[in-house]
């Protein structure tokens, strides 16, 4: 059975000027909740920022990644779910084309992804738990898009923000993510004026000064 629901846009413009400055590491020295342990970036350096799109599959059938691409907007990060299954990719070379067609932020993968040289070449912007030369199939079984899923531990909800680079990843409910986004770059100030007692400039990250 397949579960299609509307997309939602929880992440205003507002919200996403902001995280453009926040660094997932300052974030890390506020909440441990949301953190998304133990995915990795296909490459680095990576940025990703954007509104959640959820999807759930079981372990060997990705339709249900296809009617989320058909649902998403530019902007937006999917989300998936793999139900427990590390070892299969769901994601690859051709799916990349068609996220980046629909201008899609990224994508955050709790199992496997595959067509690493080419993902890596495009520079689309990739989380996955690992890579995997076994895929899924488009069997037309069962899936959900835009429902609550559970990505390493952490329920992330459609329209969550999703925050990301080279330090890994995570998930943000709107309605705190501004109370959150300000203490971040409030830190980032502190810190960069430390920085500069220091005698160092940052120029790899975001601004946040
Ligand atoms: O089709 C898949 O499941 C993944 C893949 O190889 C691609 O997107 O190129
Ligand atoms: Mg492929």
């Amino acid at each position: 059975m397949f579960r299609i629901e509307p997309r939602v846009q929880g992440v205003t413009p507002e919200l996403l000027e902001m995280y453009e400055a926040v660094s997932p590491s300052t974030i890390g020295h506020f909440t441990d909740f949301g953190f998304i342990h133990g995915l990795q970036p296909l490459f680095r350096p990576i940025q990703l920022l954007g509104n959640a799109v959820t999807v759930r599959i079981p372990h060997l059938d990705s339709t249900a990644i296809r009617h989320a691409l058909e649902l998403a907007r530019p902007g937006d990060v999917l989300v998936v779910d793999m139900s427990g299954d590390d070892d299969r990719a769901c994601w690859g070379e051709f799916r990349t084309y068609a996220a980046m067609a629909k201008q899609i932020a990224g994508v955050v993968v709790s199992g496997s992804v595959t067509d690493v040289r080419a993902i890596t070449k495009l520079g689309f912007p990739v989380y996955s738990r690992g890579i995997s030369a076994k895929t899924t199939r488009a069997m037309e079984l069962e899936g959900e898009v835009n429902t609550t899923v559970s990505v390493a531990g952490v329920s992330v909800q459609p329209g969550d923000l999703v925050v990301g680079d080279d330090d890994g990843l995570f998930v943000v409910n709107p309605r705190d993510a501004g109370e959150i986004g300000l203490k971040a770059i409030e830190k980032q100030r502190r810190e960069e004026v430390k920085r500069r007692e220091y005698g160092f400039v940052n120029d790899t990250g975001p601004a946040g000064i």
